[in-house]
């Protein structure tokens, strides 16, 4: 990144209600980052309530035939859960925790899908005991285990989670649609196309359609339309061999998001727009109806909503360095130390104008790791009790965030209209100390 890039520091990444003020303050959701810290303390996740509506809204605009399902893996509190359910937004979870908290938010369990790759007997269980709309089986030992627990008389709607061969995605750890990965069955060695012939033998199970997730933050549309095409071609094979036209096909999420100055997340419409074309011509060419298509949206919902405010404590020079260390770090956002993933941040509540310096923003963790990011501008004058702000932080940083060295997990607060409201507390000593029983 260029110093330049990041003294104009526009506010392109952050939420669309973000404003800068002459103090040099940022106002998100109408409310000034600089008492949101002082109330709440940093370090501080804030959640703009109506960039998440917003962008849910572009979904369904986008795509107003498809279920669109929030992979609340990126993010999930009970806010959030019930915002998504009055825009018409499903829901995709991966455990027994996911889905009881949801539904305990009030979300409809049949407008749920679960997934995993190694589902526990709990998640069975609270899957049909809460009435999940569909189970996205993820291997074979999985169909007898599930059929075990469906109730007699009754049927479970389950999908079948393809390898498709096609991965894209920004690191490799996010890969997910090649073969010899955990997740999924491949169509190469005939596991899914034995997975189906196993399903659709099996009375208490009702299949419902074809699922790949080929991997995430990803920007062009060619691969999911790669991705659609074997479903497709899977779906026309099952359909040949055993009358069965499945209704529904699943591609998954993966949709990127801008995280760096002047980049671009997937075009929505774009992506939309040859989906569908591509769809009706293949099964126009397979004399089949279409299915519904659904989709999977995680961090294209949530991360451009969301902003970490952390406060400054230590500044230190080296021979070849200058470290700027926050309350933060690897604790609240692993992605940095674990993908390598950007970080840009911003002085937030005063006006510099000192020249940008090439710093190393790092985190407070025992780690030589502990850098969310390296070699990125920030005022030469900047100090401790400065406030920095980082954008794009609603997704996969608190929902992945640890107690490491027995720091608290952040709180998050939602702001809309000027107000903020405290959506998760902090995490304080005592909560971690209380799960330890002394004995
Ligand atoms: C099965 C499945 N669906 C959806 C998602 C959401 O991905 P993203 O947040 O990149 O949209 C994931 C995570 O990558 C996933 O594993
Ligand atoms: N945690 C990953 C994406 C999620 C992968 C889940 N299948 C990231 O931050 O990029």
């Amino acid at each position: 990144m260029s110093l330049l890039a990041s003294t104009e520091a526009d506010l392109a990444l952050w939420p669309d209600s973000a404003r800068l003020t002459a103090d040099g303050d940022v106002r998100v959701g109408g409310v000034p980052l600089t008492s949101a810290a002082e109330r709440y303390g940093t370090p501080l996740y804030v959640l703009d309530e109506d960039q998440v509506r917003a962008r849910a809204r572009a979904y369904r605009a986008a795509f107003p035939d498809a279920g669109v399902h929030y992979a609340a893996k990126a993010f999930l509190c009970r806010a959030l859960v019930r915002w998504l359910d009055e825009e018409d937004i499903g829901l995709d979870v991966c455990s027994a925790g996911e889905l009881e908290l949801a539904v305990a938010a009030g979300f409809p369990a049949d407008r749920v899908l679960l997934h995993g790759n190694a589902k526990s007997p709990r998640d069975l269980a609270s899957a049909l005991r809460l009435g999940v709309g569909r189970v996205v089986l993820d291997g074979v030992g999985e169909i007898t285990r599930l059929a075990a627990l469906v109730p007699p008389g009754e049927r479970q709607r389950v999908l079948v989670r393809v390898v498709p061969g096609i991965s894209a995605g920004h690191h490799d750890k996010v890969r997910t649609g090649d073969e010899d990965q955990k997740f999924g069955l491949s169509l190469t060695d005939g596991s899914a196309q034995h997975a189906v012939a196993r399903v659709l033998a099996t009375p208490r199970l009702e299949l419902t359609g074809l699922h790949c997730h080929i991997g995430s933050q990803i920007a062009e549309v060619k691969p999911y339309l790669a991705a659609q095409r074997r479903l497709l071609g899977l779906r026309a094979r099952i359909a040949e061999t055993y009358g069965v036209v499945l209704p529904e096909i699943d591609l998954g999420g993966g949709h990127a998001v801008a995280q760096r100055p002047g980049e671009r997340g997937i075009d929505l419409t774009d992506l939309a727009r040859r989906l569908r074309a591509e769809l009706a011509e293949s099964c126009r060419a397979a004399g089949l109806p279409e299915p519904r298509l659904l989709l999977e949206p995680g961090r294209a919902l949530v991360a451009r909503a969301g902003v970490a405010v952390y406060r400054v404590l230590a500044v230190k020079r080296t021979a070849h360095r200058v470290f700027v260390a926050v309350d933060g770090g690897m604790g609240d956002n692993p992605r940095p130390a674990l993908y390598g993933a950007p970080c840009v941040p911003r002085l937030v509540g005063r006006v510099s104008t000192a020249a940008p310096h090439r710093v190393d923003l790092v985190g407070r963790h025992c780690e030589a790791g502990d850098v969310l990011a390296p070699a990125v501008p920030l005022p030469a004058d900047i100090r401790p009790g400065d406030l920095v702000a980082t954008p794009v932080a609603g997704a996969y940083q608190l929902s992945m965030a640890s107690a490491y060295n027995l720091h608290g997990r952040p709180p998050l607060i939602a702001t809309r209209e000027g107000t903020p409201r405290l959506l998760i507390r902090r995490e304080e000593p005592d909560d971690l100390w209380l799960r330890d029983l002394g004995g």
